[in-house]
């Protein structure tokens, strides 16, 4: 049997999982309850698109453009390459990206302990000239283990808007923690949310045969 190690790197989802500010916080609440009686547990759950480890849509910075429901999977599985871009300061700049060699997925990792139980309002962000290089390297897919590719404070979005113009997909929230740099093979899909800007995914690495 195939025994190729398998790591998880999404955020757990729970009450108190950390958000956005001002978004809406992650709840579950239990509709049928065999406790009461109901033949079946079921319940319901409210939460922000944007929650733990998750795929953005271009509907999320640009307005007409495709929502999550129907972009191509094919950015979200196969081969990936996981940098080690901890320590760079607050963008993670060209010249941090090593030799991809032929790496179409690219994740970077920028916290030595991702902030499960707390908002980081500082995280490292991504400069759009990063991306610009990427996307001359064929990437189709830039994921990182921060909330966002741009700063929290961004109004211009320059790292979104980089990633817009080269038509290249986006994974936030990712736990790099206990992968060491190097190649993978990336599955992360994110749900078919009929008009969604973003969805929440299992996201994990598996490492290669
Ligand atoms: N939930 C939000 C509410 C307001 C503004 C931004 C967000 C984001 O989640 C940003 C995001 N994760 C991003 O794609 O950069
Ligand atoms: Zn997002
Ligand atoms: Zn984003």
């Amino acid at each position: 049997m195939e025994t190729r190690r398998i790591h998880d790197i999404s955020q757990p989802l729970r009450p108190g999982v950390p958000v956005w500010p001002g978004d809406t916080p992650f709840g579950g609440e239990q509709t049928w309850k065999m406790a009461e009686g109901s033949p079946v547990n079921v319940s319901k759950l409210t939460l922000s698109t944007h929650t733990g480890a998750h795929a953005d849509a271009p509907l999320h910075y640009a307005a007409d453009a495709p929502d999550i429901s129907s972009v191509d999977l094919e950015p979200f599985l196969g081969e990936c390459l996981v940098v080690d871009a901890r320590g760079v300061g607050e963008l993670v700049q060209p010249e941090h990206v090593p030799d991809l060699a032929g790496a179409r997925r690219v994740l970077f990792r920028t916290y030595d302990r991702f902030p499960h139980e707390a908002w980081d309002e500082a995280h490292t962000a991504i400069a759009p000239a990063t991306i610009a290089k990427l996307a001359e390297y064929g990437v189709l897919l830039i994921g990182m283990d921060g909330p966002s590719l741009d700063p929290q404070d961004s109004k211009t979005m320059d790292a979104h808007l980089a990633v817009l113009s080269a038509d290249m997909r986006v994974l936030e929230g990712l736990v790099l923690d206990d992968v060491a740099p190097g190649r993978y093979e990336l599955i992360a899909l994110p749900l078919p949310i009929v008009g969604g800007d973003a969805s929440p995914v299992r996201a994990v690495l598996r490492e290669l045969a």
